[in-house]
């Protein structure tokens, strides 16, 4: 196997890594290791192994690097493995995926899989795949502005800190969208394939990530108040319950709004809407504890 480690991932957490390779290398498992050098670099990386014939490829980062090792690997039979590295892990938690370093290793050497079906995001910057969500609107916002200096000290309380921050300035504008076949507007949009945002916290509960299709959580109240309303909801799990949150199952979404509103895959920066959101061409195979 080979593992591709993004070292700007999550923080302080790099020796975890090394206890995994310490235990799968004394257990014989033979691996090779390659770094990240910036962003997409895990992509090309992870499109080089499987080309070369790997059977399994392991993403040592947080979501953005398990995206770019999924977009590395689609349309090969490679699968991915994942040492949980980053900041939120949302895709480890949504999986069930292991944290503690010798049940990571044994995942990954007992290599049982399950489906995973990404999405897909054509945009004006090209076509990338994400593998538990993308937002449209106010979270993207404070993923496009969040320093990375802050990201590292506060980890995930660096995103509540910037969205008080982005609060008052974002200008909260109506996101037209067509669903399917059905036109309609929300303030902020996440298309999720997993039941999980944020880290743990539940935000589509209908949601199946084998599977092809999407749960669309639509946010139908804008302004500082209602992002106030809706931050909180969510690490009490009860978004589901906030005035103005609807849920639409769907396969299909194309924004269609004039102005460009900030769009972000798996927690990182994805360009802007107006773009597309269809299924991932075929699944991936993601090894699991
Ligand atoms: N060497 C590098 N230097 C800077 N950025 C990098 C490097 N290698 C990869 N990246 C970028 O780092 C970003 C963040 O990585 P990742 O999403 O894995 O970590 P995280 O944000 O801490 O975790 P999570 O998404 O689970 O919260 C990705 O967008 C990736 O493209």
């Amino acid at each position: 196997m080979i593992v591709i480690f993004n070292p700007a991932a999550g923080r302080r957490r790099a020796y975890l890594l090394w206890r995994v390779l310490d235990v799968l290398a004394a257990n014989g498992v033979r691996l090779d290791i390659a770094e990240t050098h910036r962003a997409g670099h895990a992509e090309a990386l992870a499109r080089e192994a499987a080309r070369r014939g790997e059977p399994m490829v392991v993403a040592a980062g947080g979501d953005g690097t398990i995206a770019e090792v999924a977009n590395g690997l689609m349309g090969t039979t490679a699968r991915l493995g994942v040492i949980p590295l980053g900041t939120a892990n949302v895709l480890a938690h949504e999986l069930g995926l292991p944290f503690a370093p010798r049940s990571v290793a044994a995942a990954l050497a007992f290599g049982r899989t399950c489906t995973l079906w990404p999405g897909q995001a054509n945009g004006a910057d090209g076509t990338r795949l994400f593998v538990q969500m993308l937002g449209v609107g106010f979270d993207a916002q404070v993923v496009h502005n969040l320093p990375f200096t802050l990201k590292k000290v506060l980890g995930k309380g660096a995103y509540v800190l910037q969205s008080l921050r982005e609060m008052p300035r974002y200008p909260f504008p109506s996101i037209r969208m067509r669903i399917d076949d059905i036109e309609t507007e929300a303030a902020s949009v996440i298309i999720s394939k997993g039941r999980l945002y944020g880290g743990s916290f539940h935000v589509a509960a209908d949601a199946v990530p084998g599977e092809p299709g999407f749960s669309v959580v639509l946010f139908e109240h804008a302004g500082p108040a209602a992002a106030m309303m809706y931050g909180a909801a969510l690490p009490l799990n009860l978004l589901g319950r906030a005035p103005g949150v609807r849920h639409v199952r769907a396969c299909q979404i194309e924004f269609l709004q004039n102005v460009a509103v900030p769009a972000q895959a798996d927690g990182d920066r994805a360009g802007y809407a107006p773009l597309s959101v269809c299924d991932a061409p075929a699944p991936i195979q993601v090894v699991v504890g």
